[in-house]
Protein backbone atom coordinates (compact mmCIF):
# COMPACT_ATOMS: atom_id res chain seq x y z
CA UNK A 1 0.00 0.00 0.00
CA UNK A 2 1.50 3.39 -1.10
CA UNK A 3 1.41 6.16 1.85
CA UNK A 4 -0.39 8.65 0.45
CA UNK A 5 -2.64 11.15 2.60
CA UNK A 6 -5.22 9.10 2.77
CA UNK A 7 -4.20 5.93 2.59
CA UNK A 8 -2.55 7.45 6.59
CA UNK A 9 -5.36 9.12 7.71
CA UNK A 10 -6.57 5.07 7.58
CA UNK A 11 -3.55 3.19 8.45
CA UNK A 12 -6.09 1.71 11.28
CA UNK A 13 -7.48 -0.43 8.28
CA UNK A 14 -3.82 -1.62 7.01
CA UNK A 15 -1.89 -4.94 7.54
CA UNK A 16 1.31 -4.62 9.37
CA UNK A 17 3.33 -8.00 9.77
CA UNK A 18 4.05 -9.20 13.18
CA UNK A 19 6.51 -7.60 14.84
CA UNK A 20 9.79 -9.45 15.49
CA UNK A 21 11.34 -8.96 17.90
CA UNK A 22 14.01 -11.34 17.96
CA UNK A 23 15.72 -9.45 14.19
CA UNK A 24 18.92 -8.07 15.37
CA UNK A 25 20.05 -4.56 15.08
CA UNK A 26 22.06 -3.20 12.08
CA UNK A 27 25.78 -3.47 12.62
CA UNK A 28 27.23 -0.02 13.87
CA UNK A 29 30.69 0.09 12.44
CA UNK A 30 31.83 2.68 15.42
CA UNK A 31 34.57 2.55 18.51
CA UNK A 32 37.63 0.52 17.85
CA UNK A 33 40.59 -0.27 19.58
CA UNK A 34 43.57 1.79 19.08
CA UNK A 35 45.99 0.03 17.44
CA UNK A 36 49.01 0.72 19.51
CA UNK A 37 46.66 -0.59 22.28
CA UNK A 38 46.16 -3.45 20.55
CA UNK A 39 49.87 -4.04 20.32
CA UNK A 40 50.09 -3.13 23.57
CA UNK A 41 47.86 -6.05 24.62
CA UNK A 42 49.94 -8.69 22.52
CA UNK A 43 53.34 -7.92 24.04
CA UNK A 44 52.08 -8.04 27.28
CA UNK A 45 50.21 -11.13 26.57
CA UNK A 46 53.33 -12.82 25.13
CA UNK A 47 55.34 -11.35 28.96
CA UNK A 48 52.29 -13.29 31.39
CA UNK A 49 52.48 -15.88 29.53
CA UNK A 50 55.88 -16.58 29.40
CA UNK A 51 55.69 -15.78 33.94
CA UNK A 52 56.77 -11.98 33.84
CA UNK A 53 55.30 -9.91 36.13
CA UNK A 54 54.53 -6.28 35.17
CA UNK A 55 56.24 -3.16 37.24
CA UNK A 56 54.39 -0.13 38.35
CA UNK A 57 55.38 2.32 35.52
CA UNK A 58 52.92 5.16 36.64
CA UNK A 59 55.76 7.55 37.11
CA UNK A 60 56.20 10.02 34.52
CA UNK A 61 58.23 12.27 36.65
CA UNK A 62 61.81 10.56 37.64
CA UNK A 63 64.86 11.80 39.68
CA UNK A 64 68.07 11.70 37.84
CA UNK A 65 69.14 9.34 40.57
CA UNK A 66 66.82 6.27 39.76
CA UNK A 67 67.12 7.20 35.63
CA UNK A 68 70.61 7.63 35.37
CA UNK A 69 72.94 7.46 38.52
CA UNK A 70 71.71 4.19 39.59
CA UNK A 71 72.41 2.63 36.37
CA UNK A 72 75.88 3.77 36.85
CA UNK A 73 75.42 6.31 33.81
CA UNK A 74 78.52 9.03 34.83
CA UNK A 75 76.76 12.95 35.38
CA UNK A 76 78.86 14.02 32.21
CA UNK A 77 77.04 11.61 29.80
CA UNK A 78 75.84 13.85 26.45
CA UNK A 79 72.38 11.71 27.20
CA UNK A 80 72.08 13.57 30.50
CA UNK A 81 72.21 17.00 29.14
CA UNK A 82 68.47 19.55 28.56
CA UNK A 83 69.19 18.58 24.40
CA UNK A 84 68.06 14.95 25.17
CA UNK A 85 66.11 14.85 28.42
CA UNK A 86 62.92 16.75 30.01
CA UNK A 87 64.10 18.29 33.01
CA UNK A 88 61.04 19.65 35.32
CA UNK A 89 61.29 23.26 36.78
CA UNK A 90 58.99 22.24 39.33
CA UNK A 91 59.24 20.06 41.44
CA UNK A 92 63.05 21.04 40.24
CA UNK A 93 64.57 18.16 42.88
CA UNK A 94 63.33 14.95 44.13
CA UNK A 95 61.62 14.84 48.08
CA UNK A 96 64.50 11.86 49.06
CA UNK A 97 66.63 8.95 48.61
CA UNK A 98 67.94 5.79 50.21
CA UNK A 99 71.06 7.57 51.53
CA UNK A 100 73.27 4.50 52.30
CA UNK A 101 72.51 3.71 48.98
CA UNK A 102 73.19 6.83 47.62
CA UNK A 103 76.81 6.80 49.35
CA UNK A 104 77.48 3.50 47.91
CA UNK A 105 76.62 4.92 44.01
CA UNK A 106 78.36 8.21 44.53
CA UNK A 107 81.81 5.69 45.60
CA UNK A 108 81.00 3.29 42.46
CA UNK A 109 80.95 6.56 39.93
CA UNK A 110 83.70 8.24 41.51
CA UNK A 111 85.91 5.28 42.35
CA UNK A 112 84.73 2.21 41.61
CA UNK A 113 84.62 -0.77 43.68
CA UNK A 114 83.50 -4.49 42.95
CA UNK A 115 86.60 -4.97 40.94
CA UNK A 116 85.23 -1.64 38.95
CA UNK A 117 87.98 1.75 38.57
CA UNK A 118 84.95 3.80 38.44
CA UNK A 119 84.71 6.98 36.42
CA UNK A 120 87.53 8.75 38.25
CA UNK A 121 85.61 12.44 38.36
CA UNK A 122 83.64 14.26 41.28
CA UNK A 123 79.95 13.29 41.41
CA UNK A 124 77.25 15.63 42.97
CA UNK A 125 74.41 15.17 44.51
CA UNK A 126 72.02 18.29 43.24
CA UNK A 127 72.76 16.50 39.50
CA UNK A 128 71.13 13.09 40.69
CA UNK A 129 68.55 15.17 42.59
CA UNK A 130 67.07 16.98 39.13
CA UNK A 131 63.48 16.15 38.42
CA UNK A 132 62.92 14.56 34.98
CA UNK A 133 60.82 12.71 32.64
CA UNK A 134 61.74 9.41 32.82
CA UNK A 135 63.99 8.46 29.32
CA UNK A 136 63.53 4.72 29.36
CA UNK A 137 61.66 2.41 31.94
CA UNK A 138 64.51 1.45 32.59
CA UNK A 139 64.44 3.47 35.79
CA UNK A 140 61.77 1.61 37.32
CA UNK A 141 63.71 -1.67 36.55
CA UNK A 142 66.44 -0.03 38.89
CA UNK A 143 63.85 0.78 41.55
CA UNK A 144 62.52 -2.79 40.97
CA UNK A 145 65.84 -4.43 41.70
CA UNK A 146 66.95 -2.57 44.63
CA UNK A 147 63.61 -3.42 46.44
CA UNK A 148 64.47 -6.91 45.62
CA UNK A 149 67.79 -6.72 47.22
CA UNK A 150 66.84 -5.16 50.23
CA UNK A 151 64.44 -8.48 50.90
CA UNK A 152 66.07 -12.24 50.74
CA UNK A 153 66.67 -13.07 47.43
CA UNK A 154 64.02 -14.89 45.50
CA UNK A 155 64.76 -14.61 41.10
CA UNK A 156 62.46 -12.52 39.60
CA UNK A 157 61.00 -11.68 36.26
CA UNK A 158 59.52 -8.37 35.21
CA UNK A 159 58.60 -6.59 32.39
CA UNK A 160 56.95 -2.69 31.60
CA UNK A 161 55.41 -1.47 28.82
CA UNK A 162 54.78 2.66 28.90
CA UNK A 163 55.48 6.17 27.91
CA UNK A 164 59.17 7.50 27.84
CA UNK A 165 60.40 10.80 26.76
CA UNK A 166 63.41 12.15 25.14
CA UNK A 167 63.72 16.08 23.94
CA UNK A 168 65.02 15.29 20.65
CA UNK A 169 64.09 16.60 17.36
CA UNK A 170 60.52 14.79 16.29
CA UNK A 171 60.54 13.77 12.33
CA UNK A 172 58.09 11.12 10.03
CA UNK A 173 59.06 8.43 12.53
CA UNK A 174 60.20 9.60 15.79
CA UNK A 175 58.23 11.58 18.28
CA UNK A 176 59.36 13.44 21.33
CA UNK A 177 57.99 10.16 23.57
CA UNK A 178 56.98 7.13 22.48
CA UNK A 179 56.23 3.74 24.76
CA UNK A 180 59.31 1.45 25.64
CA UNK A 181 58.83 -2.62 26.23
CA UNK A 182 61.37 -4.03 28.34
CA UNK A 183 61.83 -7.28 29.71
CA UNK A 184 64.22 -8.49 32.51
CA UNK A 185 65.04 -11.59 34.66
CA UNK A 186 66.95 -11.29 37.89
CA UNK A 187 68.29 -14.96 39.45
CA UNK A 188 71.88 -16.22 40.16
CA UNK A 189 74.40 -17.25 37.62
CA UNK A 190 72.14 -16.06 34.27
CA UNK A 191 74.46 -16.12 31.11
CA UNK A 192 74.56 -14.17 28.01
CA UNK A 193 73.56 -17.62 26.34
CA UNK A 194 70.32 -17.22 28.77
CA UNK A 195 69.57 -13.87 27.14
CA UNK A 196 70.04 -15.49 23.46
CA UNK A 197 67.15 -18.30 24.75
CA UNK A 198 64.81 -15.58 25.75
CA UNK A 199 65.09 -13.19 23.16
CA UNK A 200 64.48 -16.00 20.98
CA UNK A 201 61.69 -17.62 22.74
CA UNK A 202 59.63 -13.69 22.65
CA UNK A 203 60.49 -13.38 19.40
CA UNK A 204 59.40 -15.89 18.15
CA UNK A 205 55.83 -15.86 19.62
CA UNK A 206 55.67 -12.66 17.71
CA UNK A 207 56.43 -14.61 14.39
CA UNK A 208 60.40 -13.64 13.84
CA UNK A 209 63.07 -16.39 14.63
CA UNK A 210 65.21 -15.95 12.18
CA UNK A 211 67.27 -13.58 14.90
CA UNK A 212 71.11 -12.18 14.43
CA UNK A 213 72.89 -10.30 17.75
CA UNK A 214 75.44 -7.89 16.99
CA UNK A 215 77.68 -6.50 19.74
CA UNK A 216 76.62 -3.03 21.04
CA UNK A 217 77.37 -0.39 23.78
CA UNK A 218 74.58 0.69 26.74
CA UNK A 219 75.84 2.83 29.71
CA UNK A 220 74.42 0.34 32.09
CA UNK A 221 74.67 -3.06 30.41
CA UNK A 222 77.74 -5.34 29.48
CA UNK A 223 77.81 -7.24 26.98
CA UNK A 224 75.23 -5.77 24.88
CA UNK A 225 73.62 -6.76 22.06
CA UNK A 226 71.52 -5.09 19.20
CA UNK A 227 68.71 -7.53 18.02
CA UNK A 228 67.99 -8.11 14.37
CA UNK A 229 65.16 -10.35 12.78
CA UNK A 230 64.57 -10.90 8.73
CA UNK A 231 61.25 -9.62 8.21
CA UNK A 232 60.46 -11.00 4.57
CA UNK A 233 59.49 -7.96 2.93
CA UNK A 234 62.00 -5.54 4.83
CA UNK A 235 64.71 -7.60 5.07
CA UNK A 236 67.06 -7.64 8.58
CA UNK A 237 65.19 -5.05 10.99
CA UNK A 238 66.47 -3.72 14.00
CA UNK A 239 64.00 -5.09 16.39
CA UNK A 240 65.86 -4.33 19.82
CA UNK A 241 68.65 -3.59 22.34
CA UNK A 242 70.01 -6.02 25.31
CA UNK A 243 72.18 -6.81 27.34
CA UNK A 244 73.42 -7.62 31.08
CA UNK A 245 73.44 -5.06 34.04
CA UNK A 246 76.63 -3.86 35.00
CA UNK A 247 77.51 -4.84 38.46
CA UNK A 248 78.34 -1.25 39.38
CA UNK A 249 74.74 -1.20 38.44
CA UNK A 250 73.79 -4.24 40.84
CA UNK A 251 76.44 -4.58 43.40
CA UNK A 252 75.59 -0.82 44.92
CA UNK A 253 71.82 -1.84 45.12
CA UNK A 254 73.15 -4.73 47.61
CA UNK A 255 71.96 -7.89 45.41
CA UNK A 256 74.07 -10.99 46.38
CA UNK A 257 77.43 -11.19 44.23
CA UNK A 258 76.17 -14.34 41.62
CA UNK A 259 73.30 -12.54 40.85
CA UNK A 260 72.90 -11.36 37.58
CA UNK A 261 70.16 -9.35 35.05
CA UNK A 262 69.35 -9.83 31.38
CA UNK A 263 67.20 -7.16 30.01
CA UNK A 264 66.08 -6.24 26.43
CA UNK A 265 64.03 -3.43 25.21
CA UNK A 266 62.02 -2.25 22.08
CA UNK A 267 59.46 0.27 21.37
CA UNK A 268 55.83 -0.26 20.62
CA UNK A 269 55.77 2.13 17.95
CA UNK A 270 57.56 0.45 15.49
CA UNK A 271 56.15 -2.85 15.34
CA UNK A 272 52.54 -1.42 15.56
CA UNK A 273 53.65 1.00 12.23
CA UNK A 274 55.02 -2.47 10.76
CA UNK A 275 52.18 -4.62 11.79
CA UNK A 276 49.63 -2.07 10.60
CA UNK A 277 51.72 -0.88 7.83
CA UNK A 278 51.23 2.67 8.65
CA UNK A 279 53.88 5.48 7.15
CA UNK A 280 53.75 8.67 9.16
CA UNK A 281 53.92 7.75 13.01
CA UNK A 282 51.46 10.83 13.91
CA UNK A 283 48.64 8.25 12.20
CA UNK A 284 49.02 6.39 15.12
CA UNK A 285 50.25 8.67 18.12
CA UNK A 286 50.56 12.57 19.03
CA UNK A 287 49.85 15.53 16.61
CA UNK A 288 47.00 14.00 13.96
CA UNK A 289 48.15 15.34 10.54
CA UNK A 290 46.97 17.83 8.83
CA UNK A 291 44.38 15.80 6.32
C1 LIG B 1 65.45 6.17 20.89
O1 LIG B 1 64.54 5.17 20.49
C2 LIG B 1 65.13 3.92 20.34
C3 LIG B 1 64.05 3.06 19.79
C4 LIG B 1 63.45 1.95 20.60
C5 LIG B 1 64.23 1.34 21.69
C6 LIG B 1 65.58 1.01 21.55
C7 LIG B 1 66.24 0.40 22.62
C8 LIG B 1 65.55 0.10 23.80
C9 LIG B 1 66.23 -0.56 24.86
C10 LIG B 1 66.78 -1.13 25.74
C11 LIG B 1 67.43 -1.85 26.79
C12 LIG B 1 68.72 -2.35 26.58
C13 LIG B 1 69.33 -3.07 27.58
C14 LIG B 1 68.70 -3.30 28.80
C15 LIG B 1 67.40 -2.79 29.00
C16 LIG B 1 66.77 -2.08 28.00
C17 LIG B 1 64.20 0.42 23.92
C18 LIG B 1 63.55 1.03 22.85
C19 LIG B 1 63.43 1.19 19.25
C20 LIG B 1 63.86 -0.20 19.24
N1 LIG B 1 63.59 -0.80 17.93
C21 LIG B 1 62.39 -1.45 17.71
O2 LIG B 1 61.50 -1.44 18.56
N2 LIG B 1 62.27 -2.13 16.52
C22 LIG B 1 61.27 -3.09 16.25
C23 LIG B 1 60.73 -3.92 17.23
C24 LIG B 1 59.78 -4.89 16.89
C25 LIG B 1 59.36 -5.02 15.58
O3 LIG B 1 58.41 -6.00 15.32
C26 LIG B 1 57.75 -5.95 14.06
C27 LIG B 1 56.68 -6.93 13.91
C28 LIG B 1 57.93 -6.89 13.06
C29 LIG B 1 59.90 -4.21 14.58
C30 LIG B 1 60.86 -3.23 14.92
C31 LIG B 1 64.71 -0.76 16.99
C32 LIG B 1 64.69 0.44 16.05
O4 LIG B 1 63.36 0.77 15.69
C33 LIG B 1 65.35 1.70 16.58
O5 LIG B 1 65.73 2.45 15.46
C34 LIG B 1 64.45 2.56 17.43
N3 LIG B 1 64.46 2.12 18.76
Amino acid sequence: TDLTRENLQNWEELEFKEYNFNAKGQPVDAGHLHPLLKVRKQFKDIFCQMGFEEMPTNNFVESSFWNFDALFQPQQHPARDSHDTFFLKAPLTTRELPEDYVARVKQVHESGGYGSRGYNYEWKREEANKNLLRTHTTAVSSRMLYALAKGPFTPKKYFSIDRVFRNEAVDRTHLAEFHQIEGLICDRGLTLGDLIGVLQEFFSRLGMSKLRFKPAYNPYTEPSMEIFSYHDKIGWLEIGNSGMFRPEMLQPMGLPEDVRVIAWGLSLERPTMILYETENIRELFGHKVNL
